[in-house]
Order: structure tokens, then C-alpha cells, then sequence
């Protein structure tokens, strides 16, 4: 929200970040699901006379939507997506108090997997894994709705397969060309779904969460190639570029995608002394590092055509 006043311009808007709630769900035959959220909610909303008279009449407690979140969490008593979930919050914030024109949701999902024992699921039994789903979801007034899923820490490594040629030679240059290197990235992403208003969400139930676990499938599979044979690298570039296109060639209801790859680099272990070689480099001990890091990213867009 913007206001012109006595030549200046204020911009406002106000929330609760980071309300954590986790929220189990019991099916008929007793089995649990679990879902661990931290979210932050974002209002825009005409409450200039607190900012400039002091008069709050017009403000939502960020605490009134922290308890708005477990009030909405405790109304759910199916299981639901937070992509869902955000939605319903937006519709909830926006619907519900008149000054509100419109919230932004941000989630992240701890990464609780169902426990396998024995190959066998466990009934309410889960473990921490890796990588993490997030998702931001705008909702205004009118309707119109924005919703972007990502993920964020997914480490991925691959041994071979991987090179970087023909670059920039110059009097700073003494990387050397290499067809055969290890390659090792965290992946962030995050995608754009076309979904624009609140009537053309899906109605299916966990739509978002199958969307979340194919995305995540098509980006690992395309960085690292068939089981067996893999797929040559010419650069992170090359393989960011490979996964983006495979995202939205798979998925007609992404609209576009952002990847962030950083190039995490593990040095070839050469040891010597002026009389003896030590430790020669043959692809197989390395230095791993974190930093510094080479940093890549790049997003890919459907251009839609102006009919
Ligand atoms: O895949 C790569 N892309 C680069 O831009 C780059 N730069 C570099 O030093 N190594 C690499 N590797």
C-alpha cells in the first residue's frame, strides 16, 4: 500500500513471519499423516492513520493471524496442501477484513517422510529428510491469485559425466579443460503456476503435493541421466538449462521456473615434494569444498502468445 503525502511517499505493509505449526491427520483405519509449516504472512493494507496519526483502528494484529493460523490448521481436517493451505489463508485475510486488498503467504514444509521399516510404511512414524518444499501464494480482493512452488537445499552429485571446454582463455585464466570432473550442486527452484484466480485452482485434492514430488523427479532425473549410462555435462549452464525446458515441457500448468545451481567445487588432491610425487590425481581423491562457490542461476518463461 502507497500513499503520497507533503511530497513524500510511504510504503507499508505489515505481518507475522515464520508461525510454526505442525498438524496430524488420522484416516478411518488409523493411519497418520503429519505436516510441519513455518509460515509467514504479508497484509497489504490501508492503515496509514497508524503510521502517521497513531490511531490503529484499522490494524489486524500480526498476532490475531499468527492465531488465525491455527485456527484454519484446526479447520482442515482433511489433509491439504500448504499451496492449499496458503490459498485458503489469502481468501481468508482478503474475504474477511474490508482495509485488507491483499496477502502474501510464504511456506516452508519441514521434510517429514513416512518411516519405511522393513520395506514396509509406518502408520505415524516419520523421519527428517533434505530437501524442502516452499511455496508463495498472493491473493487480492478480486480474486486474482499468484501461487509459485519451489524447493530449496537439494544436493545432487554426480562422480563423471560432467566436463567444462572452450571457455574465455585469457592472462587470468588457469582452469584447466576438462571432459572428465565431479559435479555437485544445490539445487533451489522455484516455479510459477498459471493458475490466475481463485475459481481455476484444481479441486483435486494434494494436487500441489503430487506437482511438488513430479517437478522434483523431472529435475533429478534430467541432472543426472538413466541409471546406467548417465548423461554428459558441458557445463552447470547446459544441465540448469536441460531442467528447466524438461520442467515445462512436462508440465502445461507451469508457467515459468527459476533455478539457482551454485557450482560446488571439489579440487583434484595432488601432493609433491621437489623429489617425489606423493598423491597424483587420477579423478579419484578430492578436496570438497563450499566455498567460494561458482554461483549460477537462470529462469526459463513460456512466452504466450497475444492472441
Ligand atoms: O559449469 C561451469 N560453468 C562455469 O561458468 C564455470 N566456471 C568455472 O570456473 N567452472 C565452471 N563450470
Amino acid at each position: 500500500m502507497a500513499e503520497e503525502m507533503k511530497g513524500m511517499r510511504l510504503e507499508q505493509r505489515h505481518g507475522k513471519a515464520r508461525v510454526r505449526v505442525g498438524r496430524v491427520w488420522e484416516t478411518e483405519d488409523g493411519r497418520h499423516s503429519f505436516a510441519e509449516w513455518s509460515v509467514s504472512i504479508t497484509l497489504l493494507s490501508d492503515c496509514l492513520p497508524a503510521y502517521i496519526h497513531g490511531d490503529n483502528s484499522s490494524i489486524v494484529a500480526t498476532d490475531t493471524m499468527k492465531n488465525t493460523v491455527y485456527v484454519k490448521a484446526k479447520e482442515c481436517s482433511e489433509q491439504i496442501s500448504m499451496e492449499d493451505f496458503a490459498i485458503g489463508l489469502g481468501k481468508h485475510f482478503t474475504s474477511f477484513y474490508e482495509q485488507v486488498t491483499a496477502a502474501i503467504i510464504k511456506i516452508m514444509e519441514k521434510p517429514w517422510e513416512r518411516m519405511y521399516i522393513d520395506g514396509q510404511s509406518h502408520e505415524h512414524g516419520f523421519k527428517l529428510g533434505s530437501e524442502k518444499h516452499t511455496t508463495e501464494v498472493t491473493v487480492k480482493k478480486s480474486g486474482a491469485l499468484l501461487v509459485t512452488s519451489g524447493i530449496e537445499g537439494l544436493a545432487v552429485l554426480k562422480t563423471t559425466k560432467s566436463g567444462f571446454e572452450g571457455f574465455v582463455r585469457d592472462k587470468y585464466t588457469i582452469l584447466p579443460e576438462t571432459r572428465e570432473r565431479m559435479l555437485a550442486t544445490e539445487v533451489t527452484a522455484s516455479w510459477r503456476y498459471s493458475f490466475e484466480s481463485l475459481s481455476s485452482i484444481p479441486a483435486k485434492p494434494l494436487y500441489f503435493n503430487d506437482r511438488y514430488l513430479n517437478v522434483k523427479k523431472v529435475l533429478v532425473d534430467t541432472f543426472f541421466g538413466p541409471p546406467k549410462e548417465g548423461v554428459y555435462s558441458p557445463s552447470v549452464q547446459s544441465t540448469l538449462y536441460q531442467m528447466a525446458e524438461a520442467v515445462l515441457a512436462r508440465f502445461p500448468d507451469i508457467s515459468s521456473i527459476q533455478l539457482k545451481m551454485p557450482n560446488i567445487h571439489f579440487l583434484p588432491i595432488n601432493l609433491s615434494t621437489k623429489e617425489n610425487l606423493i598423491v597424483k590425481f587420477e579423478d579419484d581423491v578430492y578436496l570438497p569444498t563450499d566455498e567460494p562457490h561458482g554461483s549460477i542461476e537462470a529462469s526459463l518463461s513460456r512466452i504466450l502468445s497475444k492472441m
